[in-house]
This record gives structure tokens, sequence and C-alpha cells, in this order.
């Protein structure tokens, strides 16, 4: 546990335990206090367990707010208020038996459309030993947990269904030797840097050899032999390394296709024109059905075989029987044209694929970097070291993340933004490969390796996203395994049924069959809609939204209420100093401001930054502060000199019982003007207010009625006190305001939305929105590009600060939604419609293929639309 995604998985769980009162998360140290009342600590465990992450309990609390006496055996005693502390492991990366499997990733390089994933899940499935499946299409891997001793049985049965399973791990496995590597100490140090990285899949420590053996994507391999290096060590590969690198699948041949269709054609014509005798016919009509179907054939028979009726079964049974009653020119026909069909489809799926892969064509390769020796040298990106001194021309596109250092310009963010306005950067600012230097050269500080960048990562988040199947998926995905089966036994009845009883002819009934196999095919249904969300998920990124899941991209169109906090979602988040009263005085009114400055430029919070940045403007000294303290949602604490201050809101002078009439009176009148007041003061007498006042984003009003024009409720949740919030929230035109809110509050009034049956979003970027995020249906997180966590943990996350996009990804999911609804019901009425013409005998084979690839490219295009968006 050492990221928010972990904080945030735990929360939800262990808020579904009865009995549990409070959740206290410290990530850096990878603890969690817990306060229950349960009567052991098993509950927890197990469901943290559950998560895949392993807890281990350090001791009962000795938390000074505990209303119990020691205990004089902490551990066996049932508590009133009980904490447990406990650590847990973060294990996501390097799975170990106790949480029950083991995790396999395999490349299958014939995985990529929805067929294969129906093959190989039923394959898979039933398998003695294997717990879970994921799939991911777009990258072509499969992840296999199980608790079998190898990989062997799995890669047989991926190999019995046709497909090759190259297991990920093996194909990058790096032996590093480090001499200086020779006990449990570097040991330590090597796994914790590593272990964070991404790609990372599993390390392996010989301490005797000094030789670590690495299983990581190949493309981490240089970004992780510098960390290495980073550390002090010298490593050096070993000349046995078993890299090889997974072999691209050949090219698909043209010609047979081609042959099959002329063939096919010419078969047809002199079936047609009775030109030639039967026997020439039929030859031809073979040449065709074996040059444009033989792999469709083989493809078939392996399903069948595993019991699977998948489109290729269903073709090569429809195709024989057309053959077997005589019908050569048809069965050839219906062969070449599903051939044909497959291609335009493979080829559309590539073109949703390759949208994502577009955006990675962005960075450059080459970027250019200043030598110890002052000398600028062009390097491949990848080679570039975290530190090191970059320099881009006008016109150039930046290569790697950093921090400005010299030089200022005007940048083009839109690759990371969507946003093509250029931006003003001068030294300090965050500066992202992929984006466009305008019209002045710079010079930055390379803040994070070229796989890690910021465009990397969306890369990389869009990539699994796509792995994250949205409910029409799920619906589409049961409902053809349903589908099929149940039209092939109706099938089968039609063929059989009316002959025997009603006296039918075989051979009209068993065409009508046929005809029904290949309306039975839910091709364009499985189809549309992975490569509807696809194409979503990438215009949304190429705008600067990165919505992490089909999940999201659905919920976002149904969304009713959004909630948002103030500060930084609608102000800027850089309040300003405004007001200042001395209400003692002694001495100077400076005396005051110079302790409150000194508390409030330890913390990182806009009101206590204004604060300190008015008093360092003003040259007034700043002092030592010991026992600093933050205190959630009211201010801070800490002691200069003898003596103790805190610097908090309104709540934090109530709580003291310091309130007098002016207080309260100035207060209030400076909250209507949207200040926030904030007061110094000890335990026992207030001595100075000061009130800070934040901007509005120009954007903020325009979102919001962008927002209230698509029908959804706006409402502001803020910890900030009421008025504040009102006179802000009237300002951008907000419908609802709640102030005061700690941040479970904020969980609360989400949660109460929901109860009424409301699907809630929550914008926010602090820490203290973070329950409240975690409980919403979609969690959003602004202004991304700039941090880590964001990125990762957010369900949709806002490259930048502009709240416009909050509603440009609710119009995206709403039309995503409909191009869902849209193909669907297309999809299925058209095979309504062959159903009944079939039965009614209107229908012919080769019209049930061309309308099947009719929809089944409909409705693929259908979809490509939104990549236009
Ligand atoms: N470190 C701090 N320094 C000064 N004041 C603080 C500090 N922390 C909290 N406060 C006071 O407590 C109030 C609530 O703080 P909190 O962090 O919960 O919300 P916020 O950041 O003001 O608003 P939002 O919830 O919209 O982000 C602040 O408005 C401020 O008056
Ligand atoms: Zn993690």
């Amino acid at each position: 546990m050492d990221c928010l995604t972990e904080e945030r998985l735990i929360r939800q769980k262990l808020k579904a335990l009865n009995g549990i009162s409070s959740l206290d998360f410290d990530l850096s140290n990878r603890t969690l206090l817990v306060g229950h009342t349960l009567s052991s600590e098993t509950p927890i465990i197990e469901a943290i367990k559950s998560l895949h992450m392993q807890a281990e309990p350090l001791e009962r609390s000795k938390h000074p707010t505990s209303c119990c006496a020691p205990k004089p055996n902490p551990v066996a005693a049932v508590s009133c208020c009980g904490g447990s502390t406990i650590k847990t492991a973060h294990t996501h990366t390097t799975p170990s038996a106790s949480q029950g499997g083991q995790l396999s990733i395999f490349k299958i390089e014939q995985m990529d459309c929805p067929t294969e994933e129906g093959l190989i899940r039923n394959k898979l499935e039933g398998m003695a030993g294997v717990q879970s499946l994921e799939f991911n299409l777009l990258k072509r891997t499969l992840g296999v947990r199980h608790l079998l001793p190898s990989e062997e049985p799995i890669k047989k049965a991926i190999l019995s269904l046709g497909m090759k399973a190259e297991p990920v791990n093996d194909t990058t496995r790096t032996r590093i030797r480090i001499m200086q590597m020779d006990c449990p100490t570097e040991e330590k140090l090597i796994r914790d840097k590593l272990s964070r990285m991404e790609g990372i899949l599993g390390l392996d420590f010989n301490l005797i050899q000094r030789v670590l053996t690495v299983h990581h994507d190949p493309e981490v391999l240089t970004p992780m032999l510098d960390n290495i290096r980073g550390l002090g060590f010298t490593p050096e590969l070993e000349a046995d390394t078993a890299q090889q690198t997974a072999s691209l699948p050949a090219a698909k041949k043209w010609w047979p296709l081609a042959l099959g269709g002329m063939s096919a054609l010419g078969a047809e014509l002199l079936h047609f024109t009775q030109a030639a005798p039967e026997w020439l016919v039929a030859a031809l009509a073979l040449v065709a059905v074996l040059g444009s179907g033989l792999s469709t054939y083989k493809k078939g028979w392996i399903a069948l075989r595993n019991r699977n009726l998948n489109i290729n079964a269903l073709m090569s049974i429809a195709v024989t029987g057309a053959i077997l009653i005589g019908q050569w020119p048809e069965a050839a026909m219906v062969m070449v044209l599903f051939a044909i069909a497959e291609l335009i489809e493979a080829k559309s799926i590539d073109r949703a694929r390759n949208a994502i892969e577009g955006l990675m064509q962005l960075t450059p390769d080459q970027a250019t970097v200043l030598q110890a020796d002052g000398h600028w040298v062009e390097k491949a990106v990848n080679n570039v070291r975290v530190g090191d001194r970059i320099r881009v021309k006008p016109g150039e596109r930046v290569g790697l993340d950093g921090i400005i250092e010299q030089g200022s310009s005007s940048v083009n963010q839109a690759p990371i933004t969507g946003e093509s306005l250029p931006v003003e950067k001068a030294p300090g600012d965050m500066l992202f490969a992929g984006t466009i230097n305008q019209e002045g050269a710079l010079e930055f500080r390379v803040t994070a390796p070229a796989s890690q960048s910021t465009l990397a990562r969306i890369i990389h988040a869009v990539e699994e996203a796509q792995g994250n199947k949205a409910p029409t998926q799920r619906f589409v995905d049961q409902f053809s395994r349903i589908y099929t089966p149940g039209v092939f036994l109706f099938a089968l009845a039609v063929a059989v049924l009316p002959p025997l009883v009603m006296g039918g002819e075989w051979f009209t009934w068993i065409y009508r069959a046929l005809v029904l196999l290949v309306v039975a095919c839910p091709c364009a249904l499985v189809i549309s809609t992975p490569v509807t969300i696809v194409s979503g998920l990438a215009a949304a990124a190429r705008k600067g939204i990165l919505i992490k899941g089909g999940l999201y991209l659905e919920t976002g169109s149904k969304l009713t209420h959004l909630a948002f906090d103030k500060t930084g979602t609608l102000t800027h988040g850089r309040p300003e100093q405004t007001d200042y009263f001395p209400v003692e005085m002694q001495g100077s009114p400076d005396v005051y401001a110079s302790v409150a400055a000194s508390l409030a430029n330890r913390s990182d919070h806009p009101v206590s930054k204004a604060i300190a940045n008015a008093s360092l403007r003003k040259g007034i000294s700043i002092q030592e502060v010991d026992h600093f303290e933050a205190l959630a949602g009211r201010g801070i604490r800490g002691q200069i000199g003898s003596h103790i201050y805190l610097l908090g809101n309104y709540r934090l002078v109530e709580e003291r019982k310091l309130v007098s009439d002016w207080l309260k009176s100035k207060t209030q009148e400076l909250e209507r003007q949207g200040k926030t007041v904030v007061m110094l003061m000890d335990e026992s007498r207030v001595f100075a207010l000061f009130a800070v006042a934040d901007t509005v984003k120009p954007s903020s009003r325009e979102a919001i009625s962008a927002l209230q024009t698509l029908g959804i409720k706006t409402l502001t949740l803020t910890g900030d006190n009421p008025h504040t919030a009102q006179t802000i929230a009237s300002q951008v035109g907000i419908d609802q305001v709640r102030g005061n809110q700690l941040p479970d509050d904020k969980l609360s009034a989400v949660k109460e939305l929901q109860q009424k049956g409301y699907v809630v979003g929550m914008v926010g970027d602090g820490i203290n929105d973070a329950p409240a995020l975690a409980q919403a249906d979609i969690g959003l997180a602004m202004g991304a590009a700039g941090t880590d966590t964001a990125i990762e943990t957010a369900d949709v996350a806002l490259m930048d600060d502009d709240l416009r996009k909050a509603a440009d990804f609710i119009r995206l999911s709403r039309q995503a939604a409909t191009v869902l609804k849209q193909n669907i019901s297309f999809a299925i009425g058209i095979k309504a419609i062959f159903l009944i013409f079939t039965l009614t005998g209107h229908a012919t084979m080769w019209m049930a293929v061309f309308a099947d690839m009719g929809v089944s490219l409909l409705v693929v295009f259908n979809g490509l639309r939104l990549l236009r968006q």
C-alpha cells in the first residue's frame, strides 16, 4: 500500500465491514490505523487479503485520543474503541503464495477480437486451478491468476485453440550482475526502488552470485538500469540474458482471397448463364471456398472441438451444408463475402487500436542533451536520464517531462490537455513530453524517464482502460453466449421438424436452416461495442480527458449530479491575503503577522500560503516552529519559542470557546464578500484576524452553465465556511452549496444522493476530497498532468484545470452511449428481420451474409465516428 489507489481500494472494502469506526492511512509508512469494535483483527486482515495485499498487525494503538486504558495483554483484549495498526505490503507486482494465486501474463498474437476471447475464456474458466482471467485485446495479452505449479497446462490449452501463448515473463527476463550487491541491505534498497517501477513483474535476488534476475516489460530495461545506477551500483548485463523479442505475426497473404473471389464470381456467372457443365461450376466454387475459407475452416474446427459455436464454426457448417445440398455457387459466394468482411473488420479495429498508439508517436525519438564537457549531443530519449539537461529549439517537440530552468516561450500542450491555445512557460514551470515549443528556446531538467512521462502514463492508462469492460459490453458478451446456441438449436429444428411433422420439402427447410446459421452470427453486435468504447476513450484522451475504462465512459452518460470542491476546482486555488486586523495590540502589529506567517509557511494549504506570502512580501521575518501539526478542516498548530499558537477558521475559535461579538460580526462581514477568514490564537485568546480571497476561474461559470444545459444538477462541497461558499457558488451559478464540510461530511453528502437513486460524480483535487471521490460513481481529478497520483487514481482525469472538460466528458459519454444503443438495436433489428424473411422463404444465404457484413461494417464505422469528435 503505497499509493492512493490502494488506499481507495482498502477504504471501500473496509467500509462494508460492520464495527469499523475510523480509518487512518499513512501511505509513506504503509500503515493503516483502524478504529474498530471487532473482537479480533481477523476480519480486517481477511478483507485486505481479498484485495491481494498482505496486512500484518503491528500493535494495539497507544493513540492519545483513545478512551481505553492501556491493557495488560493488548492483543487478547476486546476494547470499546480498539485500534489496530496494520501494515500492508504492496504485493501486486510480486504476487506471493499467501494471496492464493500466481499471476502469469501471456502475449497471444492471434487474440485480437472478442471471438478469441470467448474461446479462451470457455477453455480456461473451467480449468482446475485457474482463478481469474484478465484480457487486454488491445495489447493482446492475457493475465491468468492460477494455482498451477507451472504455466505449461495454460500454454497447452491455448495451443489447442490454435493460438500461441508466450509467457511475458520469459520473453523479458534479464540477469544483471551487480558486484556491490552482497547483503540484504542492498537487496532491500534495490527491491524498494524497482518494485515501484511500472513494468517490473518480478525480482529474484541471488546475493551469492551477486545476480539480480528481473522479469520486466522490454521497454523498462533502460530506466531500470538507470535506477540501479542511481542507487550507486554498477549493473552489468549478463551475456546469457534470456531476452527474446516476440515475433510479429506474418502479414496475411492477399492472393488466396483474390483468387477465391474471382472463382466465386466465375462460378456464379457460369451457373447463372448455364454456359458450362455443372462440374466446372463445382470446381470453381471449391477453389473459392478453399482459397478464401481455409483459415475459417481451421478456426471453426478448433472451436467445434472445444464445443464452442463461434462465428467460424457457424460459417463452416453453413458453407459445408450448402455444398452438401448442391448449392455450389452460393457456398462460394458466402465464404468469400465472409472473408472480406472479416478483413475489413480487422482493419477497422486496427484503426481504433492505432488511435491510441498514434498518441505515442507524438514524442520525438531524439533529444538534445547537455554533456559534462558542456557540449550538446543528440541522444535517443530512452537513454536520457533523470536530471539531464535538455535543450528544445523553437518549433521543436519536447521529448521528455521536465522543469524549465532557462528561457521562456509559449508551448502548445494540446497533445496532453487537448487545449490548443498555447500556454506561457517560464523557469520553474513543468514541461511535458509530446508538447510543442513555439517561439523561444528552452532548457529544462528531466524529471522522469521517457517511459514514465505524463504522456506515456496516459497511453498506458488508456490501454489498460480497454480491459475494464463497460456494462453494455458485458451484456453483449452474455447475450451472444445465449443467442448463438439458441439460434443454432432453432436452425436444427427448422431443418428437421417441418419436413418430418408437416411434410415439408427437405431441401427447402435445410436451406432455410443454413440461412439461419448465418443469421446466428453475433459478429456485428460483439464487435461494435469494444470499437465504440475504444474510440470513445481515444477521442477523450486527445481532448485531455483520461477515462479509466468503458465503465466510466458509460456511467458518465447517466450522471445526474456533479459535486465540486471549491478551492482549486471552481477557484484558481491561489488566494491572496486581503485583510489583516490585529485584535489585541501588543507592540507592533507585525508581531502577530510574523507568528502567523511562520506557522503558515509550514503548510501547503492555499489559505496558509496566501498568509505566508503576504508577510514575506512585506519583509516580515519568519521564526522557527516546533511541533507543527495540521488540524484537518480547521487549520494548523505549532510552537514558537515557548508558546503554542493556532491558526485556523471560525470552527477552531468556537471549539476553543474564544468567540466574541466583534469577531463574529467581522468574520461574517468578510465572508459575505466571498473571503475566507482565519484567526491566529492560542488556547485562551484570539490575537489577529486574516482574510484571504480566491478568484473564480473564468471557465468555471461557463462550465457550470454547460453542465446545467446538459441537465446536470451541480453542487459545491467545501471545507470553507458556508457564507464564502455561497458567494463563490452564486458567482459561478451553482445550484446547491454545503460549507463546513469535513472529509467525512463530503463522503456522506455523496452517499445521501446515491441513496436517493442519483448517479453522482465528484470533482476534486485535494486530500480532503479523497473519500468522497472514492464514494462517487465517478471521481474526476483536475489538473492531472502535473500530479503523479491523479492519473493513476482518478476514474476520470482532466489534464488541465479547465472545468469545461467535465461537461465535455459527459457529452462524449452520452454520444458513446447513443452509438452503443444505435448499434445494438440496429444489429438485433436486422437479425430479427432476417429471421422472419428466412422463415417465410424470402432470404437467401448470400443475402444473409451480405446483410451481416453490412451491419458489421455499419456499426463499426458508427463506433469509429467517435474518434472524429
Ligand atoms: N493549513 C491551513 N492553514 C490555514 N487554514 C486552514 C488550513 N487548513 C484548513 N484551514 C481552514 O479550514 C478551512 C477548511 O479547510 P479544508 O482544507 O477542509 O477545505 P478548503 O481547502 O478550504 O476547501 P475545499 O474543500 O473547497 O478544498 C479552510 O477554508 C481554512 O479556513
Ligand atoms: Zn500501486
